[in-house]
């Protein structure tokens, strides 16, 4: 008998395959069939896959299956397998089962919030067995995965060619253009998906302190907020975060006649992603500190037993009394909204600063002007703001590739650099001194406002007390410090006669300066 070698299964016809039916991948598979895709759908529990074909099978192509196997054997050549499940282990299983069933050349895209260290684990390891690997970011919620979200892809820059044009049919357009782009090898999406999500957090926090202000500082009710929200989203704050806000404020809950968010308990969730973006800030040097303020500002919410007892002993001496009367109140209505755009630019200019930082540590070219493009629509933190920060970084250029940890030629350093924003941010100086003392006058905590202007006033200080603190440092632990006046490092011997010496132990022998050299001014 003549040994026969069995045929290869013909590839099947799908253009893309989707594992994991829950909000998210059920709305991006229904976005794929929608723009004419034929999609495989696949869920750990087969009620999802069955309720999708129910209630939207007639939205488009797709081929219900039931296992791993089924929908690679439905995916034409080279196959492209969407991973949409729980981030994290759950990641890690379905990459296990379906990587022996896929071959080189085929593509594996993981587009849940994944940490982009996990991405750069898990590209590596697939690339050792051929495939490709890309982590792409996509933000938009349940509404933004169907109608269109932002979607930041990472890997392989070479399997963009295969994924780009069904991530971009997908994708949210804004004047023409996609808001999806390849952003940089290995973790770079799932990076940039976690900044965006830093800066959500940010600005989220500032809407919530402005909120508070407004109410608590100015005797403003719920519904008349809203207005005053609908109104803030017709200027330079225009936004999703803002227009969502006025909603959420207006809104009565049925079964008590009160605002709703007055029913809400007060402790803010948090899935994982700021608190990536405020440890990767520390990890890569970046001062992110308006993004870890929100963080730490939902932390502090739900520490719901301290709090407690907080309100208990610790409320001497704090008033709730409305410290702004009728004829004030425009004004500090308008100067809440100004201190509110100041410390969001801040937020914004420390994302962009950690993903500039990032790029180094990382090896990636990230281009920014690109990423602030993605970001004008589709996702969570979209705002008539994005457009102003795409052109300060020179515009959209996919093909723009700076050197890792650089700027492109023209790009600021910062984005508070750029004209429109140093001018933007002096006139609304004032108002943000003046709404940060009052918050802190009336026992208002504005955790972000103050770290955002406090960051601001770091940053133009001419002289920081940094150089008390390498004197500390030296006393203590001889770390040394640097001079003004010289090059080289320096050292006290504090505990001794308090002479000075260099980096190799000799004694500094200082030149006299001549009277009224300017080298006395400087080393003050
Ligand atoms: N919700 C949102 O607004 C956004 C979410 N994301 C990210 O997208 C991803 C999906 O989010 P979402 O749609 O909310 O769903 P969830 O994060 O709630 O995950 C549920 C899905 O994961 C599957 N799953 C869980 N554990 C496993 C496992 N061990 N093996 C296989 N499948 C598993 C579930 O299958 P089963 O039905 O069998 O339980 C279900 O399909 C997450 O990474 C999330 O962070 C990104 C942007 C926005
Ligand atoms: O990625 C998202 C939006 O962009 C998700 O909605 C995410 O869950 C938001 O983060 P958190 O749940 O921590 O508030």
């Amino acid at each position: 008998m003549t040994a026969t070698t069995p045929a290869a299964p013909a590839p099947g016809t799908a253009d893309i395959g989707v594992t994991g039916l829950a909000v998210m991948g059920a709305n991006l598979a229904r976005n794929f069939a929608r723009r004419g895709h034929t999609v495989a759908l696949h869920n750990r529990s087969r009620a999802r896959t069955d309720a999708l074909v129910a209630e939207h099978g007639h939205e488009g192509a797709f081929i219900a299956t039931e296992t791993l196997e089924e929908l690679v054997a439905s995916l034409a050549v080279p196959r492209r397998v969407l991973i949409m499940v729980k981030a994290g282990a759950p990641v890690d299983g379905v990459i296990d089962q379906l990587v022996p069933l896929l071959e080189p050349g085929d593509i594996v895209i993981d587009a849940g919030n994944s940490h982009y260290e996990d991405t750069r684990r898990r590209e590596a390891a697939l690339a050792e067995r051929g495939l490709h690997f890309v982590g792409v970011g996509v933000s938009g919620g349940e509404e933004g995965a169907l109608n269109g979200p932002a979607i930041m892809p990472g890997g392989p820059k070479e399997s963009y060619a295969a994924l780009g044009p069904l991530l971009e049919s997908i994708a949210a357009q804004y004047d023409g253009e996609p808001c999806c782009a390849w952003i940089g090898t290995d973790g770079a999406g799932h990076y940039v998906k976690m900044v965006h999500n830093g800066i959500e957090y940010a600005d989220m926090q500032v809407i919530g302190e402005a909120y508070d202000l407004l109410r608590r500082v100015a005797g403003i009710e719920p519904a008349e907020q809203a207005e005053v929200f609908s109104a803030w989203n017709q200027t330079d704050l225009a936004s999703y975060l803002i227009e969502i806000t006025a909603e959420v404020l207006q809104q009565v809950d049925a079964a008590t006649g009160r605002p709703l968010v007055d029913v809400i308990v007060d402790e803010a969730g948090q899935k994982g992603t700021g608190r990536w973006t405020a440890i990767s800030g520390l990890d890569v040097g970046a001062p992110v500190a308006a993004i870890a303020e929100s963080v730490f500002a939902r932390s502090l919410s739900s520490q719901t037993a301290v709090r407690e007892e907080a309100r208990r002993t610790l409320a001497a001496g704090v008033t709730d009394a409305p410290v702004v009367d009728a004829q004030g109140r425009d004004a500090f209505v308008e100067d809440v909204r100004q201190a509110l755009f100041a410390s969001k630019l801040v937020a914004y200019a420390q994302g962009l600063d950690m993903l500039t930082a990032a790029a180094q540590e990382y090896g990636w070219s990230l281009d920014l002007g690109t990423i602030a493009s993605l970001w004008r629509d589709g996702c969570i933190i979209r705002a008539d703001l994005l457009d102003v920060i795409m052109r300060a970084f020179g515009g959209r250029d996919t093909e723009r590739h700076p050197e890792p940890g650089a700027r492109a030629e023209g790009q600021p350093a910062n984005l508070l650099f750029a004209p429109e924003f140093t001018r933007a941010i002096a006139e609304a100086l004032p108002a943000w001194r003046r709404v940060v003392a009052a918050a802190v006058a009336a026992g208002v905590p504005v955790p972000v406002f103050s770290s955002a202007l406090a960051y601001y006033d770091g940053l133009r200080a001419d002289r920081l007390p940094a150089a008390l603190i390498q004197g500390q440092r030296d006393f203590f632990g001889a770390h040394t410090y640097r001079r003004t006046d010289r090059d080289g490092s320096f050292h006290t011997l504090w505990s001794d006669d308090r002479t000075e010496v260099d980096g190799d132990g000799t004694p500094v022998v200082m030149p006299q300066p001549a009277e009224g050299d300017p080298t006395e001014e400087t080393a003050r």
